[in-house]
């Protein structure tokens, strides 16, 4: 578990994190996104301590906060950060790396060769990294992670420079450990992703993190239904308004416009599809407010049109 209490983190006038509290819990995913320089990263050092917060504590298991340079010492032996590609040495090879992770985390060392098959890095690892490509190290630096074993995994953009296959490959096995009850902390852009697989998803807006399942939940009770439309044309969004002055429209930067359809307006459904069909706008969709369209609302949010 973590107990984040009332973080604050301020740099020259700005609170990049703002009295933040909440608490994860075991064999939980946590999705971190947005845009760059948001604090998704500062976030993440206050967990580990590298960044200290004007105000608030984060307390783990057994009620161990910071407090001290011991029980830091012993925090870090179940919690780690995945270790960054300029963290590698290119004189030692992608075996040894792991080596020195397990050793030092004191874990089983069958997870080496288990970690090095699932991610297929036989076939290179007892080469040198300085003959790695940017794929491959990603890989590494994420198997030197997954070797440690923690109870707390932390990553930053752990997908990055990855192939779709190997993207896929490092989600089954961030399943696995979330199925051992770790919790799994991941800042990424890759929106798909982390909603196929993370349990809550939080966006920085602020200083302040959204809970995204909280937003969608709010949608889904405030309306009956949000239609999801695909490059629909400035003037049918103009006869849209017209005809349907009670709806409310929501042009989003991803070219994607959202009516939000109140339970009282219900009865529009079939004749706001047929008025759709009828000046071909085929591509639209219903259902639940995606975590794309969230942050092109929080971040890109172009217009907002509501009727009256
Ligand atoms: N040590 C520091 N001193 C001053 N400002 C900092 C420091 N670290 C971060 N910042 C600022 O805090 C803000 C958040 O940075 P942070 O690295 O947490 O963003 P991020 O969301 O992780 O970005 P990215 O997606 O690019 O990794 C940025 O404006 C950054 O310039």
């Amino acid at each position: 578990m973590i107990d984040i209490q009332n973080i604050t983190v301020r740099f020259g006038e700005m609170n990049v994190l703002n009295n933040i509290s909440m608490a994860f819990e075991q064999g939980q995913m946590i999705g971190l996104v947005a845009p760059n320089g948001t604090g998704k990263s500062t976030f993440m050092n206050v967990l580990m301590n590298y960044v200290k917060p004007l105000n608030g504590k984060i307390v783990f298991k057994d009620g161990l906060c910071y407090s001290t340079k011991q029980n830091e010492v012993k925090i870090h032996t179940f919690v780690s950060m995945m270790p960054d590609q300029s963290d590698l040495y290119n004189h030692l090879s992608g075996r040894e790396h792991l080596k020195m992770f397990a050793t030092m985390w004191k874990s089983d060392l069958k997870l080496i060769d288990e970690t090095i098959e699932a991610l297929n890095m036989g076939h290179y690892v007892n080469k040198k990294t300085g003959t790695y490509s940017l794929g491959m190290r990603q890989r590494l630096c994420f198997a030197m992670q997954i070797v440690t074993n923690t109870d707390i995994m932390m990553m930053d953009e752990v997908m990055n420079g990855l192939d779709p296959n190997n993207v896929e490959i490092i989600s089954k096995i961030l399943l696995k450990k979330k199925a051992e009850g770790k919790i799994i902390i991941i800042a990424s852009h890759l929106l798909d992703n982390l909603e196929k697989y993370a349990d809550r998803i939080f966006l920085f807006n602020e200083g302040k993190l959204i809970d995204t399942n909280q937003i969608i939940e709010d949608f889904s009770q405030a309306h009956i239904k949000t239609i999801r439309i695909k490059n629909m044309e400035s003037n049918t969004k103009k006869q849209l308004h017209e005809l349907y002055p009670n709806i409310k429209l929501q042009t989003l930067t991803n070219d994607m416009t959202l009516i939000h359809l109140p339970s009282s307006e219900a009865s529009l459904l079939s004749s706001l599809t047929s008025f759709l069909v009828e000046r071909n706008v085929v591509d639209f969709a219903f259902g639940k407010v995606t975590l794309n369209d969230l942050y092109a609302m929080y971040y890109h949010e172009e217009s907002n049109v509501t009727a009256s």
